[in-house]
């Protein structure tokens, strides 16, 4: 019998969640036994706010040292937590299908962004959710919240807010999507690059056995989506705590793009929208969406992004 594949993930609800749902694939798909390996990553265990601890890689290094020093064959991320730079010694072998991308309203008395009274207390520590709401709703006062899901919805049905933002996926994945009281269309509220997508993350040598395994989890079309839209975050050189949003979508060859750069205030935006045919094999493919999403973001700066709000 051959060794378990260990699989590494945090230790929140959500990430035991979604790596639960890889592990069962992982498992029918290897025939073999899969054991689970809990990483806690400076970002579960610190109250900071997210923006004050830098953002980028908080969640995901630790998840990497434990990849590089060999605890686990594979490791679970949410793509949007995963910085666009790689990692030395590592790579991603496989994105799995993408779930919702949309950022969802959770608000009380099924209210949504329209009917929330005047003044009303959201909740959300994400910068680019606190520029897109008030762009459209200066009256609303924003806190920074922190906290698993179950955390943050718990701020609006014990009353403390009157509604909190979050990412659709993460509801869907830890059975609460009723909660949500609105979708926010991708065309208005842009969400994060790669958001609602996972990345598994492996040495760059695997076994073969492994290396079968990630190609039954991949999904061609959202990884060259998410490809884009990280792209437009690397050539902006922005965190994932950027007021950045970007969508890819896929209509058969076609590979569109929408990126916008928000001021934090909410007043200014700036939009880039770019396509392309994708053609060749797999790797052209890929090189081709990254040349999109640096396409975009080439425009943003020229258009004045940096200035408009802080990257990093
Ligand atoms: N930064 C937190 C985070 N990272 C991934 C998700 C869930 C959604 C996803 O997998 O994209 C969330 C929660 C949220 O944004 O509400």
């Amino acid at each position: 019998m051959s060794a378990p594949i260990r699989i590494g993930t945090r230790g929140s609800a959500l990430a035991l969640a979604q790596t639960g749902q890889i592990a069962d694939r992982v498992r029918r798909a290897s025939g073999g036994e899969v054991e689970i390996v809990t990483v806690t990553t400076e970002g579960d265990t610190s109250r900071a706010s997210l923006s004050s601890l830098g953002g980028t890689g908080v969640f995901a290094s630790a998840l990497r040292e434990a990849l590089l020093a060999g605890e686990c064959d594979l490791v679970v991320h949410s793509l949007k937590d995963l910085p666009t730079a790689p990692a030395e010694g590592l790579r991603i072998g496989a994105v799995p299908k993408r779930a919702d991308a949309r950022d969802a309203l959770i608000a009380r008395d099924g209210l949504t962004l329209a009917t929330l009274p005047e003044g009303a207390r959201v909740g959300t520590g994400s910068p680019r959710r606190v520029a897109q709401l008030r762009s459209v709703r200066p009256d609303l006062v924003l806190s920074d919240i922190r906290g698993n899901i179950d955390t943050r919805l718990g701020f609006v049905h014990g009353g403390s807010l009157d509604a909190v933002v979050l990412a659709a996926a993460g509801l869907g994945r830890l059975g609460r999507l009723d909660a949500a009281t609105e979708l926010f269309e991708l065309s208005a509220h842009p969400s994060a690059p790669g958001q609602g997508a996972l990345a598994i993350e492996v040495r760059e040598r695997v076994p073969a056995a492994l290396a079968g395994v990630l190609q039954g989890l991949e999904h061609a079309s959202t990884r060259l989506a998410a490809t884009a839209e990280r792209a437009v975050l690397a050539r902006l050189e922005a965190g994932c705590a950027a007021p950045v949003g970007a969508t890819a979508l896929i209509d058969s060859d076609l590979l569109l793009l929408t990126a916008t750069v928000y001021s934090i205030d909410g007043s200014r935006s700036l939009s880039a929208s770019h396509g392309l045919v994708l053609e060749g094999p797999p790797a052209a493919r890929i090189e081709l969406a990254t040349e999109l999403g640096h396409r975009a973001a080439d425009e943003l700066l020229e258009a004045g992004a940096a200035e408009l709000a802080p990257l990093r």
